[in-house]
Formats: structure tokens, C-alpha cells, sequence
């Protein structure tokens, strides 16, 4: 191991080790470490726990501000990562390796503890300035993200705690871009998790049997597919007003993602059910889409929709000189050079939660020039780029929270 490795980093690859990793992750050493951190650093620290979730824990950090009447900035990071194919890794996914290269290679290196961990090298860095900042700043440390954060941001931005934190404007996550810009997001794509679930009759699988609950599925299945190709289309040849190709977050994306059903192979099932990952982009009228939908099942009879996931915001960030969160963070990057590209966040993240409380927030990662391996095999983060971020956050901080 190397031994004149920069302590801030160091730092990083701890955070790294510990195994909050679906769907068991160790929230309890995570929560130790941030605490402890804190301390470190010297800034207030407390655990959240609600009542229906303790093993569920949120780690709330405070830094006051010189006028504590003004609205606040909050720093939001998930604690919790996506679980691992282990044997497709090239190194333990828990053991935050770094390579010859620079690269730290570990299950949240890019999703999202980069993040958590820069926000409190700022800090420690903006501290050791001797700065204190004229709003107030709340670190939150939230659990489950990854899973629908029923049990963290969304049970937080409903407390209580939450109202008295008096957020004026928050950051969290974004996405890499291998390309050198920084990718910003005003808004995300609404995630809902569809599942179909057909019944139909049954029989020996040797006839032609009428209205089987799979062919009644897979006429669904078509019409999802139909679709799912039209937007696949848009997101070729869409252009924007400005001349913009579309992104990602421009189109409405449906995967298939679950099947289920069936019992043997010569007896045609009772009930088969079809899950699907979809993907609204903001634009779309939300009624409208579950309209659309419900479409799609009406002339199969015996056939019904429920959801695994289910948001009905998706208001935006506004990107313009109403906002002056935006402005100075606008202004900032312009002098610093760095370039953005703001868009819309292709999946979800816990900001549609801070949004829907009509709290403006953008979704940033320090991950440029860095291919995108969220969720992927090999994650990994070069330490050189993740002690650049830690400057961008230090001098963004410290300009957002001096915000007149
Ligand atoms: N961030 C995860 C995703 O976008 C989980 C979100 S839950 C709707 O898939
Ligand atoms: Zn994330
Ligand atoms: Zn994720």
C-alpha cells in the first residue's frame, strides 16, 4: 500500500470498505464512521431513527451559519449501494484497491460515496480556512436510496426534523460523463415499477385454448414494446429548439424486466405477470401516461396493473435568472471554466423527494472524464479526479453558503 497517500483519499477508500450494500447494508458501522468524522472535522452530528424503521438510520450533520434565520443549503448523499455480481469483479468490491493507475475501484466509488465523502473534505478544508459560512449547512446521510427511499429521504423531507432544517437549495447526485464537461441535473426521469398481471384460462397445453392469461400477457407485453420503440426512435433523431440532440432523460424508456408464471410445461398457467422499469421524462403529463397505459390492458379481460413504484411529481429545477441558487452556481463553474451540461437525470434520485416540497436542487458528481459504471462491474473513480472534486465542492460550498 502506498504510504504518502493523500489523507482525504485515505478517507475515501474507509467509507468505500464499509458494506452498506443492498439489501443488507451495514448501516450501523456507516453511521460510527460519519459520526466519527464529524467529530474530526467539528461540526454537530446526530443519528435520525423513526420509529417504523431503527435499523434505518440518518445521519444528520450541521455547520451554523454567521445568520441562522436564512434559509439553508443541504448536502444530501445516499449511504447504501447496489449489490455485486462478485465473480465478474476484478478485485473485492469492498476492498477499494487502488491501482497503479490512480484508479479506486469499489462498489459506490461513483454511486454515490465519491459524493458523500467530498461534501465532508470541503467542509474540512472550508474549517481549516477559518471560514465560517454565512447560511447554515446540513449534511444528510440517508439510507436505502437505492430501493425506493421510502425509509429514508422520503420518510426525512417528512419530518418534522426536516421542516426546522429550513433547506433553501440542495445538492446531490449526478452521473459520470467520459467527455470532460460536468454533468448537472435540474430533474429526473419518474421512475414507476409496473407490474401486469394476467389471468386467464387453462388446460392441456396441447390445444388451442382461448385467452390464455400468457397470450392475453404478450399482446401487452407488444403494445409496451410498441411504444418502447417509438420513444427509442425519438431519442435518435430528436433535436431540441436550441439544436440539441435529445438525452436520455428526454424520452420515456419501458424495460421488461420481470417474468413470472407457470408450473409445468404441458399445462397452460392460470396467472402470469409481466414487470416493467419505466421512465417518464418530465415533459410528459403524468394522468395522461397512466391513461395511455391503462390502454394497453383494457380489451384483455381479466387483466390488472399494480404498482412497485409509483411518484406523481415531476417538476423541475428552474435553470434560469429567477433562481439564484442557480445563478451562483452558474456563475461559479463559469469561473473556474468548467463546463456544464445541464440535463435531465436518466433514472431517479432522492431530489424528486426535496423537489416535490418545492425545494430547488441539482444533482451533481465530480465524474468527469470517467466512463459510467454506476451499478456496473469494475466501478471505479481515479483519485486524482476525485481530489479535483474535492476542490469543486470546497470552493462551491463556500459560495453557495455565502449566498446573499
Ligand atoms: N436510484 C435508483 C434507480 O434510479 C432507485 C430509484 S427508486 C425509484 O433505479
Ligand atoms: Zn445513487
Ligand atoms: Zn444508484
Amino acid at each position: 500500500m502506498c504510504t504518502n497517500e493523500h489523507p482525504a483519499v485515505a478517507r475515501f477508500r474507509d467509507y468505500l470498505r464499509i458494506k452498506t450494500v443492498q439489501p443488507n447494508p451495514d448501516y450501523e458501522t456507516c453511521s460510527k464512521f460519519l459520526l466519527r468524522q464529524a467529530e474530526e472535522i467539528g461540526i454537530s452530528a446526530k443519528i435520525i431513527r423513526f420509529q417504523d424503521v431503527p435499523e434505518r438510520p440518518i445521519v444528520l450533520m450541521t455547520w451554523e451559519g454567521r445568520d441562522p434565520s436564512l434559509s439553508t443549503l443541504l448536502l444530501n448523499s445516499h449511504t447504501d449501494v447496489v449489490p455485486v455480481f462478485e465473480d465478474q469483479w476484478n478485485s473485492d468490491p469492498f476492498g477499494a484497491a487502488k491501482l497503479e493507475n490512480g484508479d479506486i475501484v469499489a462498489r459506490g466509488a461513483q454511486d454515490m460515496k465519491c459524493v458523500g465523502a467530498s461534501y465532508l473534505e470541503a467542509i474540512r478544508n472550508l474549517k481549516a480556512q477559518g471560514k465560517q459560512p454565512l447560511r447554515t449547512i446540513h449534511l444528510s446521510y440517508v439510507p436505502d436510496e437505492e430501493i425506493g427511499g421510502a425509509a429514508g429521504m422520503e420518510h426525512l423531507v417528512n419530518s418534522e426534523d426536516f421542516t426546522k432544517l429550513n433547506v433553501g437549495f440542495a445538492l446531490d447526485e449526478g452521473i459520470a460523463n467520459p467527455k470532460n464537461g460536468l454533468k448537472v441535473f435540474y430533474g429526473e426521469r419518474t421512475a414507476w415499477w409496473v407490474n401486469v398481471i394476467a389471468r386467464g384460462n387453462v388446460g392441456h397445453a396441447s390445444m388451442f385454448i382461448k385467452d390464455t392469461a400468457m397470450s392475453k400477457l404478450h399482446r401487452i407485453i407488444n403494445r409496451f414494446m410498441d411504444f418502447r420503440a417509438a420513444q427509442e426512435k425519438q431519442l435518435e433523431i430528436g433535436v431540441h429548439h436550441n439544436g440539441k440532440r435529445y438525452a436520455l432523460g428526454d424520452v420515456t424508456s419501458v424495460n421488461l424486466t420481470k417474468l413470472q408464471g407457470g408450473v409445468q410445461h404441458n399445462v397452460i398457467p392460470e396467472e402470469v405477470i409481466a414487470g416493467f422499469d419505466i421512465r417518464i421524462s418530465p415533459g410528459v403529463d403524468l394522468h395522461r401516461f397512466k391513461q395511455m397505459m391503462e390502454g394497453f390492458i383494457l380489451c384483455e379481460s381479466d387483466t390488472r396493473i399494480e404498482y412497485a413504484q409509483y411518484f406523481d411529481y415531476n417538476g423541475t429545477t428552474k435553470i434560469d435568472n429567477s433562481n439564484l441558487w442557480w445563478v451562483a452556481f452558474q456563475d461559479y463553474c463559469k469561473e473556474r471554466d468548467e463546463e456544464i451540461e445541464p440535463e435531465i437525470f436518466p433514472a431517479a434520485t432522492d431530489s424528486r423527494f426535496i423537489r416535490a416540497k418545492g425545494i430547488p436542487a441539482l444533482g451533481v458528481s465530480y465524474l468527469k472524464n470517467t466512463p459510467v459504471l454506476l451499478h456496473d462491474h469494475n466501478e471505479y473513480l481515479n483519485e486524482k479526479i476525485y481530489l479535483e472534486g474535492i476542490d469543486f465542492y470546497t470552493g462551491l460550498i463556500n459560495r453557495l453558503a455565502n449566498l446573499e
